[in-house]
C-alpha cells in the first residue's frame, strides 16, 4: 500500500480504498487530494503518488479528471453523479457525495469511480451491428415474419428481429422501449425463445406492482424462518428463479431509487443472499428489462441511476408505434381474428367498412388496444360479420360522446374551453379527462386497463399522476 498509515482508522480506511471495487478517492474542502484507491492508476492512468495532494482543479485542467466529479461537488454542495472520459480512454462513471462539519462547511468530498469501458465497448459492438443489419435489407419487402405468437411486415419490426436474432446467443442485457401497448414484453419473449436459454425459465417482474416493502424478499426470497411469517421452508426470490433462464424486469423505470441500489448490487455480483441467510448464491440469468418512461431523461432528473442504467441499457431495442407502421394493422386484425374464432369456437369475418375504420385509426394504445378494440367488435357483433355502424373513424377506447377519437380530429371538451400554454399541459387536461370518463365505467385499475386499452402498472401510474382512485381494488 502506497498511503502511510496513522492509525487503526486510517489502516482500515486505507483498506477499503485498496479492496473496494471502485476507485474511492478522498478530497478536502479546497479539492486537495488527500487518499485515493489503488485503481487511480488503471483508471486515470496516474500513479497514486502522483495524485496525492494534488488538486482536482489541476487534474481536470491537465485532462486527467474529465471532468471532476469532486470540483463538482464543491461548486453545488450536492452529490453528483457522472460520466468521464479519461486520459487513458476509458469511460467511467463517478459518483461524488459532500461531508459537511456541524457548521456547515462542506470538509470533505468522497467519490467513487466505476470503469464501465467494458460494457460501453459491447454497446458499440451492437451499435455497429445495427448500422450494418440497417443497411442490408433484411428480408423481401413484402414478407410477413411470424415468430412465435408475433407477426409483423414492417421495415422497422423486421430490423428488430434480425437485431434479437444477432444478440440472442449472447447474454448481452437488452432494453426495450417503446410505449405502452406496443409489444415490448413479447419481444422480450421472443429474445428468451432465440436464446440458447429458452428451456430454461421466463421470469417475469412487474418493478411497479411490487411494493418497496415486499421488494427485497420477492426478489431475493428469504431463508428459513427468517422473519414473522416468513414460510418454513423459505423461499426462492425472483432472481433465483430465472436461474439458467431470462429475468425480465418490466416498467423498470419505475422502480424507487433504494431499490435500484440493491438491484445493481446483484448485477455488479451475480449473486443473491437470501433475507436471512448468510450463503449468497451465484446465479446465471439474462437480463432484459422495459420500459417506456424516457429513462434518459429520467437519469438527467435523478430518478434514475446513471450505473445501473449504463448496465440496463446495453443494447436498446427500440420498437415503434403502430402508427409508425401501419403496414403491421391489416396482418395484425387477421391474426388478432384467428386468436378470438379459436377461442370463441366461431368462424367471423370483418365486413369492409369495420375493416377499414380499424386500419385507418391511430392506435395511441397500440396492439393491445387494437386486441381489446376487436374483441369489443366481436362480441357486440351477433352474425358471423363483424360490422361496425359508428360515426367514421372509430371512436377511441373511451367510447363516449365527449371523448372523441384522436384520430378524428374533434377536440374534446375540456382541451375547447381550455386555456393551455403548451401541448404537454392541454394532454395532461386530456389524459385526465380520459380517465374521470373511464372511471364511471370500471371500478378496478385491471378493469381500467382492459377498457383504455393499456397496462394495468400504466393504469396505475396515471391515476396517481392526476390524483384520481378507483372505487375498489
Ligand atoms: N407483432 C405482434 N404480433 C402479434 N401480437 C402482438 C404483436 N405485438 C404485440 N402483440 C400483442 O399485443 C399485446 C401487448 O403487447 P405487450 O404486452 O408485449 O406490450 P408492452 O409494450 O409490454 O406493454 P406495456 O408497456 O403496457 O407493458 C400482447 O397481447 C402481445 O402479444
Amino acid at each position: 500500500m502506497t498511503q502511510k498509515t496513522t492509525s487503526v482508522a486510517d489502516a482500515e480506511l486505507d483498506l477499503v480504498l485498496e479492496k473496494s471495487r471502485d476507485n474511492i478517492m478522498i478530497t478536502d474542502g479546497e479539492g486537495r487530494i488527500l487518499k485515493a484507491g489503488s485503481k487511480c492508476a488503471v483508471i486515470y492512468g496516474r500513479e497514486i503518488d502522483q495524485m496525492l495532494g494534488g488538486s482536482v482543479y489541476d487534474l481536470e485542467r491537465e485532462g486527467v479528471l474529465k471532468p471532476s466529479v469532486s470540483a463538482q461537488v464543491l461548486k453545488t454542495r450536492r452529490a453528483v453523479q457522472l460520466m468521464q472520459t479519461t486520459e487513458t480512454g476509458r469511460t467511467v462513471m463517478a459518483e461524488g457525495f459532500p461531508l459537511f462539519d456541524a457548521q456547515g462547511a462542506l470538509y470533505r468530498v468522497i467519490s467513487f469511480s466505476q470503469d464501465l469501458t467494458d460494457l460501453q465497448l459491447l454497446q458499440q459492438e451492437y451499435e455497429l451491428l445495427q448500422q450494418k443489419l440497417q443497411q442490408r435489407s433484411v428480408a423481401h419487402d413484402a414478407e410477413v415474419i411470424q415468430a412465435q405468437e408475433l407477426t409483423f411486415k414492417s421495415a422497422q419490426l423486421k430490423e428488430l428481429y434480425a437485431l434479437l436474432q444477432r444478440v440472442a446467443p449472447s447474454d448481452a442485457n437488452l432494453l426495450m422501449l417503446g410505449e405502452s401497448g406496443v409489444g415490448k414484453t413479447a419481444f422480450a419473449q421472443l429474445a428468451h425463445h432465440l436464446s440458447p436459454r429458452r428451456e430454461g425459465p421466463f421470469i417475469e417482474v412487474n418493478c411497479s406492482a411490487i411494493p418497496e416493502n415486499l421488494f427485497e424478499s420477492e426478489m431475493f426470497g428469504y431463508a428459513p424462518g427468517s422473519f414473522t411469517g416468513a414460510s418454513r421452508q423459505g423461499k426462492p426470490g425472483l432472481i433465483e428463479q430465472a436461474h439458467q433462464g431470462t429475468l425480465f424486469l418490466d416498467e423498470v423505470g419505475d422502480l424507487p431509487l433504494s431499490m435500484q441500489v440493491k438491484l445493481l448490487k446483484v448485477l455488479q455480483d451475480g449473486k443473491v443472499t437470501r433475507i436471512g441467510s448468510t450463503e449468497p448464491r451465484v446465479l446465471d440469468f439474462r437480463l432484459i428489462s422495459a420500459t417506456n418512461q424516457p429513462l434518459q431523461q429520467q437519469v438527467e432528473a435523478g430518478h434514475f441511476r446513471l450505473d445501473l442504467y449504463y448496465r440496463l441499457n446495453v443494447v436498446p431495442v427500440t420498437i415503434a408505434p403502430l402508427r409508425d407502421r401501419p403496414e403491421d394493422i391489416p396482418l395484425l386484425l387477421e391474426r388478432v381474428l384467428e386468436r378470438l374464432n379459436a377461442r370463441y369456437q366461431q368462424h367471423k369475418v370483418l365486413d369492409s367498412r369495420a375493416r377499414h375504420q380499424l386500419i385507418h385509426y391511430a392506435w395511441p394504445g397500440n396492439v393491445r388496444e387494437l386486441e381489446n378494440v376487436l374483441e369489443r367488435f366481436y362480441v357486440a357483433s351477433p352474425g358471423t360479420v363483424i360490422h361496425y355502424e359508428g360515426p367514421d373513424p372509430v371512436p377511441s377506447v373511451s367510447g363516449t360522446a365527449a371523448a372523441p377519437s384522436l384520430a378524428s380530429g374533434q377536440p374534446a371538451s375540456v382541451l375547447e374551453s381550455g386555456d393551455f400554454s403548451s401541448l404537454p399541459e392541454a394532454l395532461d387536461a386530456f389524459e385526465k379527462q380520459l380517465l374521470q370518463q373511464a372511471l364511471k365505467r370500471c371500478s378496478t385499475t385491471y378493469e381500467l386497463a382492459d377498457y383504455l386499452g393499456i397496462s394495468q402498472p400504466t393504469v396505475f401510474r396515471r391515476l396517481r399522476k392526476h390524483g384520481l382512485q378507483v372505487r375498489k381494488d
